[in-house]
């Protein structure tokens, strides 16, 4: 029963798919990880919406940050962007029974597995200030609200880069929303936990005082998969904590990437995008 994961999909469906057929993956024996970010800047977004739902308990999905922008959207939170490819959910006759599915998710997938196999799932990443235990319940603070009447009123405040540094004594939305950003956001962060907002290329554009999440050392040693990061094209040099970086920019013209996670096999196949 081989558990696969998977980097961002962005709406990349036809890929999907293809992905999908070359493990000839079979929802009845194998599990299927999803690393957030299913939605948007693809042309597919819906039917890979569709078909994450249809995988039932066959797949885990975390949160991305272009999945909460489609809640937001969705709700009217927030406008929709112009490049946003999110209409044919917003129309489709299913949207309320997928968006309530999505809002189901959580922040974080934990194997629960024995300490050095333990592996974990983050859309961007793992806040390297916090222990486990602290992320795991941050991710359950934001979790338990949008399975909640108050998520309505997350929404229309989630979206924003402050606070950019974590502190404990954090309340309410800005707690909510620090949460949100280190989860599905993060990059580059300095030792203290403030965040960047602005770099999104590769390793050279780390802002002065800040470094790349995966470069600080933990006391705790999981083995940590994550998408969001395109850039890195499926690379972490440097990193000093066991990290598998899932997104290798299929929607830019990459590739779709699954790792195995019990043999560490990785697959691909190429954007079908034309040129
Ligand atoms: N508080 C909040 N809560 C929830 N949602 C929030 C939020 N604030 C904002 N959002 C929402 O989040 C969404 C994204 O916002 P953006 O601000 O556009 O986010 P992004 O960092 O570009 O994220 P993305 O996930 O697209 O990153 P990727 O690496 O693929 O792409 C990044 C860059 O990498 C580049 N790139 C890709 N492949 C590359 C490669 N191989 N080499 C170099 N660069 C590459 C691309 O050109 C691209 O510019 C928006 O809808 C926004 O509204």
């Amino acid at each position: 029963m081989p558990t696969y994961a998977i980097g961002d999909l962005q709406g990349c469906h036809a890929e999907f798919v293809a992905l999908l057929d070359t493990l000839s993956f079979d929802p009845r024996r194998d599990r299927l990880w999803l690393a957030g970010d299913l939605v948007n800047r693809g042309p597919g977004s819906l039917a890979c919406l569709r078909e994450a739902y249809t995988l039932g308990d066959a797949v885990s999905i975390v949160l991305g940050n272009h999945d909460l922008h489609l809640l937001a959207v969705a709700r009217g939170s927030v406008a929709a962007k112009r490049s946003d490819t999110l209409g044919s959910i917003l129309d489709a006759e299913d949207r309320d029974r997928l968006l309530e599915w999505l809002q189901a998710q959580p922040l974080w997938v934990d194997d629960g597995s024995a300490s050095d196999q333990r592996t974990l799932m983050v859309h961007a990443g793992l806040l390297p200030i916090w222990s486990l235990s602290e992320a795991c319940e941050r991710a359950q603070e934001v979790e338990t609200v949008l399975r909640s009447e108050r998520a309505g009123a997350f929404l229309d405040v989630m979206h924003g880069n402050t606070p950019a540094r974590w502190q404990d004594d954090l309340e309410g939305d800005d707690r909510l929303r620090a949460i949100v950003n280190a989860f599905t956001r993060m990059r580059f962060v300095t030792a203290d936990g403030t965040l960047d907002f602005k770099a999104k290329e590769g390793l050279d554009s780390a802002p002065e005082g800040f470094a790349p999440w995966f470069t600080y050392s933990r006391e705790d040693d999981p083995r940590i998969v994550f998408g969001h990061w395109a850039a890195l094209q499926g690379q972490t040099p440097g990193a000093r904590v066991r990290v598998e970086a899932l997104d290798t920019g299929c929607v830019w013209g990459g590739s779709l990437t699954a790792l195995e996670l019990e043999s560490g096999r990785k697959v691909s196949v190429p954007c079908r995008k034309p040129a």
